[in-house]
């Protein structure tokens, strides 16, 4: 982890839809090379955000930069960033290979440039030998890891994560854990938002907690369940729930 410069810029962002409130005023700071938990109930705006922030979705108001970049700029900005998200982008009828060539191709990046990085995830995955049938075959766990290959294989300077580790057997959900550790240790910054708390707590650096569009609470997993509890017997898990039940507590 390096930590000296963001990698992740939120300055007052709100998304409105009509009456809906999406996120209200989000300011975020998100060091190079962190993983950052991005944590928050149902319908707190994790996933609005991250829209955002990789420039699907325009703010109501407010300014996001991911790497240096103008979120505004989606043109500019895909080169830089990676996403996973909740429901992958996947051609069903092309095979898992092509989808990689093809994610490569959408982004001007030759796949030979690529090839070796995609191949060895996907073996680190134990998805080489699935990699010439068809998607429409795959279970959900391949289809997982082929979007997650998908998302970093051009080693992208940002990638956003939406519970990826969702439908993986628990070899694969433990080596995708110790990729995004990787990834972290070269510098790439991790935006991961997920409901696994034990997942947080082992891979990330720092947490923030959204309720209701807003930031409740920011820190390290274990300064945030510290926070929870002065006994020094909370987890994050504790630290979440307080937090979401009684956010204006928080906030103060
Ligand atoms: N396209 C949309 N149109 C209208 N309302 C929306 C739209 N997208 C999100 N919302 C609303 O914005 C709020 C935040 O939703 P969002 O999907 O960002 O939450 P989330 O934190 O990702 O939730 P979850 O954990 O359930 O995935 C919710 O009230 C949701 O209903």
């Amino acid at each position: 982890m390096t930590g000296d410069t963001s990698a992740i810029t939120a300055r007052e962002i709100t998304k409105r839809y009509g009456n809906t409130v999406a996120v209200d005023g989000l300011n975020l700071d998100v060091p190079t090379g962190v993983v950052y938990g991005f944590l928050g109930p149902n319908g707190a705006g994790k996933t609005t955000t991250m829209r955002i922030l990789t420039g699907l979705i325009e703010p109501t108001s407010g300014d996001g930069f991911v790497d240096g970049i103008d979120c505004s700029d989606r043109g500019d900005l895909v080169d830089h960033i990676g996403l996973l998200p909740e429901e992958p982008p996947l051609y069903r009828e092309l095979t898992g290979r092509e989808q990689l060539h093809f994610a490569a191709d959408l982004r001007g990046v030759p796949w030979e440039r690529v090839e070796d990085r995609a191949l060895d995830i996907a073996d680190s995955l134990d998805l080489q030998a699935d990699l010439d049938r068809r998607i429409d075959g795959y279970s959900k766990g391949m289809k997982q890891k082929t979007a997650f290959i998908q998302a970093v294989q051009h080693d992208p300077g940002v990638v956003f994560l939406d519970e990826p580790t969702s439908g993986l057997d628990p070899r694969a959900a433990k080596t995708l854990r110790e990729l995004i550790v990787e990834l972290a240790s070269g510098d790439t910054t991790v935006f991961l938002s997920t409901h696994i708390l034990p997942v947080v707590e082992e891979i990330a650096d720092r947490v923030g907690v959204l309720y209701d569009g807003r930031l409740v609470s920011e820190g390290s997993p274990g300064g945030l369940a510290a926070a929870a509890d002065e006994d020094g017997e909370a987890d994050l898990e504790d630290a979440f729930l307080e937090l979401t039940a009684e956010p204006e507590r928080a906030w103060q």
